[in-house]
């Protein structure tokens, strides 16, 4: 890693924003951060964000602000880690902002509804001078705010705007290895928020945990044939990237795509579900687009689809479970 005192923005005043700043801070890196939401900035300037992470005392000198002029000029590395849906528009009003040869991290994870596009898409049309990388991994925000051990991967093909990256915001305990596979990572990240919703939705209909396994097994299969068939690597879905948080996130009610499968699996709707909480469910935004994408590239990928059933009240659960059961039994790889 350089000596170099990096300059970091940070675009996102929810968990996973608070929670890079203060990775980076724990990096030696100056920070400033956007929120949206006045009362928010005020709360991480001040050490806390109460409603996205109670309880923890943020790393101090996070400079946080609602005007994008205050924090993106003179940026060497930019995190973005609003939910995927708003990167376009965030990443249009950044754009003229942004110095040259900046490296932007997507920290989102997503796929866009409509074009179907990955993240690395929309911020290449939206900033076509920045140098694109994608950080993700096995990362819930509370552990990774207070400092807890935790690892990801930073992917970007150019091999310095990693490195950038890499040590803008790692440490000791955050731990940051380099890819050049973007699309393994990206993949990985967004599908793994689908799978997730799908063992969620097995565990609240009782289905026990030999089904979960199977699913997060079989979602990971999924995972690497959408990869692949877009040009990225299975080795990295098996990585940080993919296998390591799809591991995380499908074994944990502290992960909102699980819970919020959970809640369906138990019964309740997805609209009632969504109004009781204020955090982003990636995995309810991107079902669809995932579903979509593989239908276009021709991509076998059942439990997305059922997943996209359920949510779009094409299928009920049960139907779905049922429909999933009576598929025939292929061998265990294939793309
Ligand atoms: N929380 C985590 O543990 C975690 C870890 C890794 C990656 N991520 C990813 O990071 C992204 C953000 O997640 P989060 O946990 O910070 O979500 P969050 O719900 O805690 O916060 C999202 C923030 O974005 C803001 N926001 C929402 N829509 C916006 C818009 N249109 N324009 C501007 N700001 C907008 C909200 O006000 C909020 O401050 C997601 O893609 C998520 O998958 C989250
Ligand atoms: O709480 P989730 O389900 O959005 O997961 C958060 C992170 O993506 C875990 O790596």
């Amino acid at each position: 890693m350089s000596g170099k005192t990096h300059s970091v923005a940070v675009l996102g005043g929810g968990a996973w924003g608070t929670a890079l700043a203060c990775a980076a801070r724990r990096a030696g890196s100056d920070v400033r951060l956007w929120a949206r939401n006045p009362d928010v900035a005020a709360g991480i300037s001040g050490g806390s964000n109460p409603t996205r992470l109670p309880g923890v005392t943020l790393s101090s000198g996070i400079d946080a602000s609602t005007e994008l002029d205050a924090v993106l000029p003179g940026a060497d590395c930019v995190l973005l880690a609003v939910p995927a849906q708003a990167v376009r528009g965030i990443m249009e009003n950044a754009a003229p902002l942004l110095s040259d040869g900046v490296a932007v991290a997507i920290c989102a994870k997503g796929v866009e509804r409509g074009t179907l596009k990955l993240m690395t898409d929309v911020v290449a049309e939206t900033a076509p001078a920045a140098r694109i990388g994608v950080l993700s991994g096995p990362t819930f925000a509370g552990e990774v705010a207070r400092g807890l051990p935790t690892a990801v991967v930073i992917a970007a093909p150019d091999e310095e705007a990693a490195k950038t990256i890499q040590s803008a915001v790692g440490s000791g305990s955050f731990r940051a290895y380099l890819s050049d596979d973007t699309v393994g990572a990206e993949v990985g990240g967004a599908v793994k928020n689908v799978v997730a919703l799908a063992a969620g939705i097995a565990t609240g209909r009782g289905l026990g945990e030999n089904a979960r396994a199977a699913l997060v097994s079989r979602g990971l299969a999924e995972m690497i044939r959408l990869a692949v068939t877009l040009g990225g690597r299975a080795e990295t879905v098996m990585g940080l990237a993919g296998a390591g948080d799809l591991i995380l996130t499908a074994m944990s009610e502290t992960s909102r795509n699980t819970s919020f499968g959970m809640a369906l699996g138990s019964g309740r709707s997805a609209r009632e579900t969504l109004a009781a909480r204020k955090a982003v469910t990636e995995g309810y935004w991107s079902a669809q687009a995932v579903a979509a994408l593989a239908e276009r590239h021709g991509v076998d990928m059942p439990i997305a689809q059922a997943v996209n059933a359920i949510l779009s009240e094409k299928l009920d659960i049960d139907s779905a479970i049922g429909a999933l059961l009576d598929r025939p039994v292929s061998a265990e790889f294939r793309m």
